[in-house]
């Protein structure tokens, strides 16, 4: 089923004008859709506790209140603290303060999706989800395009939701890229379902085990750390840029016909039988119940993982191999 791209001539509507937006959390998405939404005209407020998101965005010279305040004085409330905490944050410092007219927006359907947030009749509920990290947002943005969004809203009090969440999405930069309809449950199973088993979950699980295999038959780490890792990026680039189309282009037939051959054995009915378990997993909430209960533990299944990940012998040879690599810059971390 093929779907409608919306670009910035489609974005006509002005239902936000003069509205002020607060932006709640300053981290990788509130940092870049505060600087992007201000650098495209709108009135933008922070609401952060305090600490050092609150120091850096009056740094960046906004106007910076406890989450309360800024949800009291926005039209817009933009959600933007981390999943978990968003259904305490909304709970304790922002539902008293929402007012008819406003709108209520998120940028992951989780916290809707699964009723941890439930958000009066009388507001709007729209949906701007980024196809990308939040620093990737700013620096598009920047450099005059953006990264794509997925526009929506779950609620329609003022009859016009969606054309705000088209607004949002716009300011965002991220019409400049292309901006596709969706539903919070269809955002929420999708990129739940795009980050555990593509994009972050199964790249980071394939390039460990392609790393476990190559120095587990005695090659040097450094070696199997440019073959599995590095050059990932290098090969993402071009698929970004040109599809696969480019990719097997740009590299040589031995790599492409190696890549039909074997690929498909690696990642075969058992990894798609997995997959599909992930779906249903999402779909009925037993993942999002097993996250919130990790987190309300005090996430000890998530720090002992992080710390794992951190200490493996594949992140100490990387950060090894590049500190002689100046070239390859993560300084950016929200720089606005
Ligand atoms: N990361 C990304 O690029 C993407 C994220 N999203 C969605 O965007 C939303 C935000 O995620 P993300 O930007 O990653 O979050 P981050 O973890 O980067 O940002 C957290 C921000 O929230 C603040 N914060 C944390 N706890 C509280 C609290 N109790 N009260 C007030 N402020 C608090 C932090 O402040 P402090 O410094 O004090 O901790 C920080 O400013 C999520 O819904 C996520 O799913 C969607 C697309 C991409
Ligand atoms: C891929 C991870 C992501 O969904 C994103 C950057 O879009 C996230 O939740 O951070």
């Amino acid at each position: 089923m093929s779907v409608e791209m919306l670009y910035e001539k489609d974005v006509t509507t002005n239902y936000l004008e003069g509205q002020t937006i607060a932006v709640i959390g300053y981290g990788a998405q509130g940092h870049a859709q505060a600087n992007n939404f201000r650098d495209s005209g709108f009135h933008v407020i922070i609401g952060v506790r305090p600490g050092k998101s609150f120091d850096k965005a009056k740094k960046d010279g906004f106007e910076v209140y406890s989450v309360a305040e800024a949800a009291e004085k926005g039209d817009v409330v933009q959600m933007l603290t981390p999943d978990e905490v968003m259904s305490d944050v909304y709970k304790n410092e922002v539902a008293d303060h929402l007012k008819p007219g406003n709108t209520l927006g998120f940028s992951h359907g989780f916290n809707v999706y699964y009723k941890e947030i439930v958000p009066p009749e009388f507001v709007d509920v729209t949906m701007m989800a980024p196809k990308g990290p939040g620093n990737l947002c700013r620096r598009t943005y920047k450099e005059g395009f953006g990264v794509p969004a997925l526009y929506g809203a779950e609620q329609d009090a003022s009859g016009h939701a969606e054309d705000k969440s088209k607004e949002l999405a716009k300011a965002n930069g991220a019409a400049r890229a292309g901006l596709l309809k969706t539903t919070f449950k269809e955002e929420t199973d999708e990129d739940l379902f795009g980050e555990q088993n593509v994009l972050m979950g199964g790249v980071t699980a394939l390039i460990e085990t392609g790393f476990e295999v190559l120095t587990e038959a005695g090659y040097s780490p450094q070696l199997a750390y440019f073959e599995v890792e590095h050059e990932m990026k290098l090969i993402c680039d071009l698929i970004y840029e040109g599809g696969f189309n480019k990719m097997y282009q740009d590299c040589s037939n031995t790599s492409e016909y190696g890549s039909y051959v074997v690929g498909p054995k690696v990642v075969g009915k058992e990894s798609k039988q997995a997959m599909k378990d992930a779906l249903t997993n999402i779909q009925n909430g037993k993942f999002a119940k097993e996250f919130m209960a990790d987190y309300r533990a005090g996430f000890p299944e998530l720090y002992r993982l992080r710390e794992r990940s951190a200490n493996s012998q594949l992140s100490q040879v990387g950060a090894e191999l590049r500190a002689h690599m100046p070239f390859v810059n993560d300084a950016d971390k929200y720089s606005d």
